[in-house]
């Protein structure tokens, strides 16, 4: 293994899966940490977390476990990868887990969530969502890690040890290129920084990162800041070149779980609504009961197979708030993860083999109900949204979709790619 992945979410990690594969890395995701058994033959593992909302110190505990089982697998270099929009709150848990792991590796890290293709760039530390600042985009609406702070220094600055130990890398030096980032990087480690923001628009400012980081213990970012890496491997002779990814569709039946309320799956749930049988979850229903998972998998059962089933949790922020007051935020989420575990459980042991996952935490809850160990990472549908294979005998075919991912056909697309 030449690189190590610990993501904070199950959509995080397939998406820098994806990155590392299309960029000739062969790539494997774990769903936690290994308990036992051979290492996969891979050059990149990416352990898949689900450690973005749950308690600091759970989270440390959880990515030193991961840290410790990578690098005793041989890993060249660590790569903590959080979401491109920089999903936390003060508490954390993107500052407690990259000092607890800059603690164990030294250096300094860079913090860099750019992901250009989805249109993320970082100006001056501030992070932009398409042609608005953070702040100003539907993550200020999310219902777990609302955004309300554009300043990647200051939100960082919270949430780590010392606050005064963030520094930045403008752009003026980053379009100077890699030895210029380099020397950047050094200067602030010299003045005690150990953490750099580091601006970057565009592909050719994260590959000319990723060059000036090649001997960096540890990275911290999108999948973007993972674009160049597999060339400094390749550079040492390490890697060979990139090869096709395709993936053994098995038979069976389609379906989408959708508990994402971004802005993106909401559109790409109204695109399908209504035209694939539809069903939609309310917390409040399943709450009181009025619904359940073992009604939803009966209903599936029951609809033609001509076309996926849609079930779907996705609601405007003025609903999700309604749905918060009533049952408060951990419990509204609780309720659909839990629902939605049950269903996806329910569909596979139904016959359903293609299946998409929008949303990270939802990911996380039905990839654990699934008892899936590994996933093979197959070709990608939109940018870092990549398809997926369970290691394992049921050959279920799974893309767990970023929330905020896709384009508003996504989910046809989808499915049009693995046919
Ligand atoms: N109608 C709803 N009301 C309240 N909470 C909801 C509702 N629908 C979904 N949720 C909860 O909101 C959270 C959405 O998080 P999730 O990570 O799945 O999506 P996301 O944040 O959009 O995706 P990503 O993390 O990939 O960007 C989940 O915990 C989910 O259970
Ligand atoms: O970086 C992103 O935006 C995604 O991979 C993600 O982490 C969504 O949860």
């Amino acid at each position: 293994m030449l690189l190590g992945v610990i993501a904070d979410d199950f959509t995080g990690a397939t998406d820098i899966a994806s990155m590392l594969a299309r960029n000739g890395m062969r790539t494997v995701q774990t769903v936690g940490v290994p308990q036992a058994g051979a290492t996969p033959a891979a050059d990149a593992v990416v352990v898949a977390l689900k450690s973005r909302t749950i308690p600091p110190d759970e989270a440390v505990a959880q990515s030193l476990a991961a840290l410790d089982w990578l690098l005793a697998q041989g890993a060249r270099q660590i790569v903590f990868k959080y979401c491109s929009t920089f999903d936390s709150t003060d508490a954390g848990n993107i500052g407690p887990v990259a000092d607890a792991l800059l603690d164990r590796l030294g250096g300094i890290a860079v913090a860099c969530p750019a992901f250009p293709a989805n249109k993320r760039t970082i100006y001056r530390g501030y992070l932009f969502v398409g042609d608005v600042l953070l702040s100003e985009s539907s993550m200020k609406d999310h219902p777990l890690t609302p955004m309300t702070d554009p300043s990647l220094v200051r939100v960082l600055a919270r949430q780590v040890r010392e606050p005064d130990s963030v520094g930045l890398v403008g752009f003026e030096t980053v379009a100077q290129g890699a030895m210029a980032i380099g020397g950047a990087l050094a200067a602030l480690q010299r003045q005690g920084k150990r953490f750099a923001v580091v601006d970057a628009v565009a592909d050719a400012d994260l590959r000319a990162i990723g060059a000036a980081i090649a001997d960096a213990p540890l990275l911290t970012g999108g999948s973007g800041i993972a674009m160049g890496l597999p060339e400094n491997f390749r550079r040492l002779g390490l890697l060979g070149e990139v090869g096709a990814v395709t993936l053994d569709v098995p038979e069976g039946r389609a379906a989408v779980l959708a508990g994402s309320c971004s802005a993106a799956t909401r559109g790409q749930v109204a695109a399908v609504a209504g035209r694939w049988p539809t069903l939609r979850l309310d917390p409040l229903e399943l709450a009181d009961g009025r619904q359940s998972a073992e009604a939803v998998i009966a209903w599936a059962a029951g609809q033609p197979a001509e076309n996926p089933v849609l079930i779907y949790s996705s609601a405007e922020p003025d609903a999700v708030r309604a749905a918060q007051e009533q049952l408060g935020r951990e419990r509204a989420a609780t309720v659909l993860e839990d629902a939605f575990a049950a269903i996806a459980a329910g569909l596979v042991a139904a016959g359903v083999r293609r299946m998409v996952v929008a949303g990270g935490e939802t990911s996380g809850a039905v990839v654990g109900a699934l008892g899936i160990d590994a996933l093979a990472i197959g070709p990608e549908i939109d940018p870092g949204v990549p398809w997926t294979q369970a290691m394992g005998a049921s050959g279920l075919c799974l893309a767990l979709k970023s929330g905020n991912f896709g384009a508003e056909d996504f989910f046809a697309k989808a499915f049009g790619t693995l046919e």
